[in-house]
């Protein structure tokens, strides 16, 4: 059964994972992406990941008054997502070898999954208020040998995704456990997304 929204909802991304989960949810929302780069100046993973996730939501919003004049009784939902081992962040590796390092790093080994969620929260009046969260996800990945971490890659799973894997897809053969949100991990945190709809009753 699909919601019905007070407020109109837009989800200000690209990813077809984050789609699918909002969808799975019963929301009713559309769909708006900008192509505006994505830059952050923090280097701590939790501001990170809301930093990018605000900066999403605020070109989506932006956009969205430049075309239809104003944004009123809206919520533009913005999302990002890191990896992190050894306090390095990992995001979309940029080549195979890039991914074979990454996975090679992540194997045998625990790690933290971060999706930042912003919500901009427009009224009547045309302001805009701000919701920012960083959800967090602690996986443990089994052992992977070199032919294990190539054959993955061949499998093309990894180019799109932070950290170069899907939990959803392939890569399952090799999660050990997770402690927290699933679905924070495939990229966003659908329970904590609802539970603030509600709670903003929209
Ligand atoms: C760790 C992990 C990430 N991912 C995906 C979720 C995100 O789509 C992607 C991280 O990249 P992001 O930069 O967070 O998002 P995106 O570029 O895909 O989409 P947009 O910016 O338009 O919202 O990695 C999985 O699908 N499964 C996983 O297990």
């Amino acid at each position: 059964m699909i919601k019905q929204n007070k407020k109109r909802i837009v989800l200000g991304s690209a990813s077809p994972r984050r789609k699918e989960l909002l969808e799975q949810i019963g929301i009713e929302f559309e769909i708006k992406t900008s192509d505006k780069e994505e830059i952050y100046e923090s280097t701590i993973p939790t501001e990170i990941v809301q930093e990018l996730a605000l900066m999403k939501a605020g070109n989506v919003a932006m956009e969205l008054e430049e075309a239809e004049g104003n944004v009123i009784d809206t919520i533009v939902i913005g999302a990002d997502t890191v990896v992190v081992h050894d306090n390095k962040i990992l995001g979309k590796p940029s080549d195979e070898a890039e991914a074979f390092h990454m996975l090679k790093s992540l194997a045998g080994d625990t790690h933290q999954v971060y999706t930042g969620v912003a919500m901009l929260v427009y009224g009547e009046d045309g302001e805009a208020k701000e919701i920012c969260h960083a959800e967090r996800t602690e996986v443990f990945v089994h052992e992977m040998s070199d032919e294990e971490i190539r054959n993955y890659i061949a499998s093309g799973e990894p180019m799109d995704k932070a950290g170069a894997y899907g939990i959803q897809g392939k890569f399952a053969a090799y999660i050990d456990k997770i402690e927290g949100d699933y679905y924070n991990v495939v990229g966003l945190p659908v329970a904590y997304v609802y539970q603030q709809l509600k709670a903003l009753d929209a």
